[in-house]
């Protein structure tokens, strides 16, 4: 079971490496690997698990943060509505690749957070508020689906660790909270 331990942090060089894609029919490592990373997402949402495992909350997360430098990433987007148990989203994306995206931009009002990041790191993070994305799913099915919002946003961080970036490199030095005309800041 995937614990804070194995989660890498800033510094490590795997953050900043091009991860590699994984290769079609999945194998069974890479299948037992992301049913790990969904597992930790859904305990770390969990107050009780959470609290017992000492995990930090996350809605995603890429496999070069367990030092594992693979196009792997899971997110597990709970409804805001906690009556309601449906999450928003939840995948396991196996060679995520975004087709095309809104003109529109798009950042989250209160900036992002990383596991792999032990500081708070102020500013907006501005990305595409709508994307297009194909990926291979856990049974190695190719899908293509529409995101926007806090969903986009999610998976773009997470595509981001598989290319070496942090969330932080999108951050304008001179002025963090800087936003040109018409982005949409998400509540
Ligand atoms: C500096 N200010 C902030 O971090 C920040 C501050 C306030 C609000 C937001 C919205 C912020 N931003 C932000 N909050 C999150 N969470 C909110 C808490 N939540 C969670 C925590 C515990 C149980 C269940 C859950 Cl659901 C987990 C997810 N997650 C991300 N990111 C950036 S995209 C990938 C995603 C990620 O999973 N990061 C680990 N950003
Ligand atoms: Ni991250």
């Amino acid at each position: 079971m995937i614990t804070m331990k194995d989660i890498i942090r800033e510094g490590n060089p795997t953050l900043r490496a091009v991860a590699k894609e994984v290769s079609v029919p999945l194998s069974d490592e890479d299948i037992k690997l992301g049913k790990d990373m969904m597992e930790f997402l859904k305990n770390s949402q969990d107050p009780v698990k959470a609290e017992e495992l000492k995990l930090r909350g996350g809605v995603g997360l890429a496999a070069p943060q367990l030092d594992i430098s693979k196009r792997i990433i899971a997110v597990h987007v709970p409804n805001g509505d906690l009556e309601n148990p449906e999450p928003t989203l939840s995948a396991v994306m196996y060679n995520p690749k975004i087709l095309s995206h809104s003109v529109q931009d798009a950042c989250l009002g209160e900036g992002e957070g990383c596991l792999s990041v032990d500081r708070e790191v102020p500013g907006y993070v501005v990305r595409h508020n709508k994307i297009t994305l194909s990926y291979v799913d856990a049974t190695g099915e190719k899908q293509k689906i529409r995101l926007k919002n806090y969903e986009a946003i999610v998976v773009q961080h997470e595509i981001d660790h598989l290319n070496g970036v942090m969330f932080y490199d999108h951050i304008n030095p001179e002025n963090p909270y800087a936003l040109k005309d018409g982005v949409l800041v998400i509540e």
